[in-house]
């Protein structure tokens, strides 16, 4: 009875809310298309809470938290004495009358609503941090509501102060978490943990470093965070100087979903090669990438290989302080060693425009001064001309001709010039190996720049060219791939340090070129701007598959704690040998059967080389199956059932994976780091087949 009661309340409360949304996005009149600029920017606010209403009328709340005030920053409130305050919270804050006064709804990202997902149950005071201070008091209430289409379709109390069992739980995580998932990423607003909270609220001016396991949640968090910041640093940070960087772009057409659906726009999303290459201005093409992780992924290559991977080299402090010694000598070398004489008897001594580089130009990046030197000169001729009155046309000429051949002496670079000639002739680098130094010119003489060699070629670009846009906040995604040098060159993209990075050292699969320990890019920051943060509850996958995926990992070192399953329990991970000839059947069999099975949307055939992926995706195509084929340069992420191979899985997840061969010969115990990026992108269901022996990492002694 009291249930019904509860329900019936909150479906009245659901149906007002609905109406003064609806009443309040029938009020709006047609756009402002005129000149004045007042009507401009009141035009455009109206359209930012047409737009937050419009996102409101769908799902308008998705919690409810009824709080009691008592205290603010310690001492007793006004408001102590009154009832508890009923916070509805929602995607986007609207206000009952449309303009200031009681809110319907309130913003997930406002002060008040971060104890809807920090407050961990108990009758103590819980206290959350507002602009006027400490707010404490009492939770009397903490209710789950799930709308769809405007209707109310669950309620779960997790809180009720007074009763029996009062801390959170977890039915309302459980149930989302249960879902399907299909081809993109989606928010998590309803149901974020206090955990992953204190990221998405941490302060703005720091470089928070995350280590979070897979399925922790790193990449939807990391997205939060940028909404979050927007909401609560309005006005001095914008949506236009965030950036995101994610390791490809199928990737970020992955999680292309999830900022509209938080209402927010505007946020550049790319990749390192291609922001280099914009940076770059197109001087260069990439490489292929493609070829790098043929070579890498498509044969076995040992530890030792991997170790002297030229890429390890170039994205190294070592490498930078190489970089940095032909920026200086390309600096210290600006001022010809001779005076400027355009005629017999005028001179322009070189301590003169020493004086004007050193001096005149203070913030300018070098090539900027190196180029207002010559205006300069230049000018300085023009003048002397004047002052002493030549008139000859020939003399005038003769004149010119010389400050033409003088400034050829003034070196001028474009990054991958100066980057060439570390590599090749006169000024080639005696550090860098000879083998390295080949391969590296021939890349660049072909017009292209390969992945290892973006960073020193961002660097070189924004310490030659200084930068046009500074960032107010930067997100990298899969950070255990990026390099010191890498997020050196990102460094110097902010006047302030603000970055999210994140990533899980347990998946760096790339470890030709990224890092083993996060202390390599930890340490390119102060100590007292950094903040580390780690992840080890994932909610991707089922106890099973997460107990399952650890083991493949429980022979490795590096320190990082293996991953914690929420309690959610579905189907035992399969290990299954086949025979040779009936292994392309053995894998048509599964996938009948958990097609007809039914409940499944995305389903993922996980191979270990594009080859593989290749014979099997033929195979499937040949018994009219509806497969799709993941490659390396994929735009986009179409769902339904794939066949990839492991190292284009990171970061996507499926309801289903059937990880086609983890027999000994595909996986050795070096790929631990990809079978583990393999398993753990499974959400619901796991399933291994071997050809031969299986892979020593599948036995919990490693034998
Ligand atoms: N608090 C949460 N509530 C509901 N779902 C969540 C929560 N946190 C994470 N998830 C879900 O878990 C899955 C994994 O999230 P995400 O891809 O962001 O993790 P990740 O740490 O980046 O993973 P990986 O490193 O394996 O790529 C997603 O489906 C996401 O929606």
């Amino acid at each position: 009875m009291e249930e019904d009661k509860t329900l019936l309340l909150e479906k009245q409360r659901l149906e007002m809310t609905l109406d003064n949304i609806t009443k309040q996005l029938g009020e709006f009149g047609t756009r402002y298309t005129g000149h004045d600029f007042t009507e401009q920017m009141l035009d455009l606010q109206r359209e930012e809470r047409k737009r937050r209403l419009e996102i409101a009328v769908r799902e308008p709340y998705f919690g409810r938290l009824d709080f009691q005030e008592t205290a603010v920053d310690g001492n007793p409130s006004r408001n102590a004495e009154e009832e508890p305050k009923q916070l509805y919270i929602g995607k986007a804050g609207v206000a009952k009358d449309g303009a200031g006064g009681e809110l319907l709804v309130v913003d997930w990202r406002a002060p008040a609503a971060s104890l809807f997902y920090s407050f961990t149950g108990g009758e103590a005071e819980a206290a959350y941090q507002s602009p006027d201070g400490e707010i404490s008091g009492y939770v009397h209430l903490k209710r789950n509501l799930m709308v769809r289409n405007k209707e109310l379709i669950r309620l779960v109390d997790s809180y009720v102060r007074g009763q029996e069992e009062s801390g959170v739980s977890d039915e309302f995580l459980l149930y989302r978490l249960g879902e399907n998932k299909d081809n993109k990423l989606r928010d998590i607003v309803s149901t974020i943990q206090g955990e992953q909270d204190s990221i998405i609220r941490a302060e703005r001016n720091k470089a928070l470093f995350i280590q979070g396991v897979a399925g922790s949640g790193k990449t939807t968090v990391a997205l939060h965070r940028l909404a979050f910041l927007l909401y609560q640093y309005e006005g001095s940070i914008t949506a236009e100087r965030m950036i995101i960087f994610a390791p490809s772009r199928m990737f970020l057409d992955y999680i292309s979903g999830v900022l509209p659906e938080l209402g927010v726009g505007d946020i550049s999303q790319t990749t390192f090669t291609d922001w280099t290459i914009e940076l770059l201005e197109h001087e260069l093409k990439p490489s292929d990438p493609s070829e790098t992780l043929a070579h890498w992924f498509e044969e076995k290559r040992t530890t030792e290989e991997l170790e002297e991977a030229s890429g390890v080299f170039k994205g190294s402090l070592a490498f930078k302080a190489i970089l940095d010694n032909a920026l200086e000598t390309f600096k210290s070398g600006i001022i010809p060693e001779v005076s400027f004489v355009p005629l017999e008897g005028w001179e322009l001594k070189p301590e003169q425009m020493q004086e004007w580089f050193l001096t005149d130009y203070g913030e300018e990046s070098l090539m900027e001064k190196r180029d207002r030197l010559v205006s300069r000169i230049r000018r300085w001729l023009e003048s002397e001309l004047k002052a002493r009155g030549v008139v000859d046309k020939k003399k005038r000429s003769a004149a010119l001709a010389k400050l033409n051949t003088f400034v050829k002496r003034i070196p001028s670079y474009t990054a991958p010039q100066l980057y060439a000639s570390l590599f090749k002739g006169k000024k080639a680098s005696a550090e860098i190996p000879a083998k390295v130094a080949k391969a590296t010119s021939a890349t660049l003489a072909r017009g292209e720049a390969a992945s290892e060699d973006l960073a020193a070629l961002a660097y070189l670009h924004l310490k030659l060219f200084g930068l046009k846009k500074a960032f107010d906040h930067i997100v990298i995604d899969e950070a255990q791939d990026y390099s010191p040098l890498q997020l050196q060159a990102l460094k110097l993209c902010q006047r302030n340090v603000s970055m999210t990075v994140l990533g899980d050292l347990q998946q760096g699969i790339h470890s030709y070129a990224g890092i083993s320990r996060w202390q390599e890019l930890q340490e390119l920051f102060d100590e007292s701007v950094t903040g580390f943060f780690e992840l080890n509850r994932s909610y991707r996958s089922t106890m099973e598959i997460i107990e399952f995926a650890n083991i493949i990992l429980s022979g490795m070192t590096g320190g990082v704690k293996p991953a914690v399953p929420v309690f959610r329990s579905g189907d035992p991970v399969v290990v299954e040998q086949t025979d040779e000839e009936d292994w392309l059947a053995a894998i048509h069999a599964t996938l009948v059967e958990w097609q007809s099975a039914g409940g499944l949307d995305t389903i993922s055939v996980i191979g270990r080389t594009a080859a593989e992926c290749g014979t099997i995706y033929d195979y499937l195509i040949e018994r009219e199956m509806e497969v799709s084929l993941v490659q390396s340069k994929q735009p986009t992420y179409g769902g339904g059932l794939t066949v990839v191979p492991a190292y284009l899985s990171k970061g996507l997840e499926f309801d289903a994976v059937l990880i086609a061969d983890a027999g000994a010969e595909k996986y050795s115990k070096m790929d631990a780091k990809l079978l583990y990026v393999a398993c753990t992108r499974a959400l619901h269901k796991l399933k291994l087949l071997y050809r031969g022996e299986r892979t020593p990492l599948l036995k919990e002694d490693g034998e």
